[in-house]
């Protein structure tokens, strides 16, 4: 059995260059030593506050910045590799983004019917017949549960949660393999996050879909995603099956997120029963979490922590 993951991250290093100018400009290590991979029909979570470098690589992973340092490796191929014009819109189609505001990838002038028979015929994955690709365009609303005439309305006309399912239905148009999800749930009720998170999870099994869902939600995380990585100032400083990250932690700024309030709809006080309160240490934890640190500790099968500096 092939076991080559669908996306890998090497050592990944990202310097931004910060001033400049006629200023000396300084050099800002946004990521530092990034190594993860990500299989077909699994998700890693990618957890970690604002700033911490989520969405820097998501930005590597679709080719929008190149690493300064390490590999990025698509079915075990380097994608620095990857330069032609219709290379590009092929890794493109096969690496999706669904983004945290479902109204902002969603052009409000054109139908749900547009947005999902556009891509379709842009990668030629329909024939252009009406009937076949209104078939198909119905038959992507219904894998993401929405009715058929969902297809006649307006994004405006729909929720936040069914935009969503649309954005989700988009992926699925082009026969994507591996879904970033950038907090896609973050600005949903309440009431209907689960309902996106469950058909994640669908997704994620029927269509044997890879998902790197990014989250600063430790307990969505846990809902969703059968390995866990949690970032802090651009280093990944504890990984591994996440219940074990979330049962054993050993990185003093993974309990520190453990303490924070979870997500209220997504049961997770039943999991981490016990666990002390760290957030009145929280100060003292980010600082010590803070330096560059290189050495890491195996603390079981699959479960890793980067060591504290000093
Ligand atoms: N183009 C850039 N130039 C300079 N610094 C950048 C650039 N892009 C990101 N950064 C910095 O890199 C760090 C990581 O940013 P990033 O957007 O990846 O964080 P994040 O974890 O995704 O945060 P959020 O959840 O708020 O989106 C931040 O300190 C940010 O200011």
């Amino acid at each position: 059995m092939d076991n080559t993951p669908i996306l890998e991250l090497r050592n990944v290093v990202k310097d931004f260059t910060t001033g400049g100018g006629f200023a000396k400009s300084d050099l800002f290590r946004a990521l530092n030593d990034v190594s993860f991979s990500i299989h077909k029909g699994k998700a890693l979570a990618l957890v970690g506050e604002s700033g911490c470098g989520k969405s820097t690589c998501a930005r590597l992973i679709t080719k929008i910045y190149e690493p300064t340092q390490g590999q990025i490796l698509f079915r075990g191929k380097d994608i620095t590799e990857i330069k032609g014009r219709q290379e590009v819109l092929n890794y493109r189609k096969s690496v999706q983004m669904i983004f945290q505001d479902p109204f902002g990838s969603l052009n409000p002038t054109h139908t749900i019917y547009h947005h999902l028979a556009r891509p379709l015929l842009l990668h030629r994955m329909c024939e252009n017949d009406k009937t076949k690709l209104r078939d198909r365009v119905h038959e992507l609303l219904e894998m993401v549960e929405l009715p058929a005439l969902t297809a006649e309305k307006f994004p405006h006309e729909l929720s936040g949660g069914q935009r969503q399912r649309v954005n989700m239905a988009k992926t699925l148009a082009v026969g994507a393999d591996l879904v970033l999800a950038d907090e896609p749930t973050s600005m949903l009720d309440v009431s209907i996050r689960i309902g996106v998170l469950d058909l994640m999870q669908r997704m994620k099994k029927e269509f044997n879909l890879g998902f790197l869902y990014i989250t600063h939600d430790l307990a969505t995380a846990h809902y969703i995603a059968e390995e866990t990585a949690v970032m802090y100032k651009g280093q990944i400083v504890e990984w591994g099956d996440t219940t074990e990250v979330i049962n054993n932690p050993q990185h003093p700024y993974t309990r520190l997120l453990i303490s924070a309030v979870p997500d209220p709809d997504v049961r997770f006080a039943d999991v981490v029963k016990g666990e002390e309160d760290y957030s009145s240490h929280a100060q003292h934890i980010r600082d010590i979490s803070s330096a560059k640190v290189n050495q890491i500790k195996r603390v079981n099968q699959n479960h890793y922590v980067r060591l504290l500096a000093g």
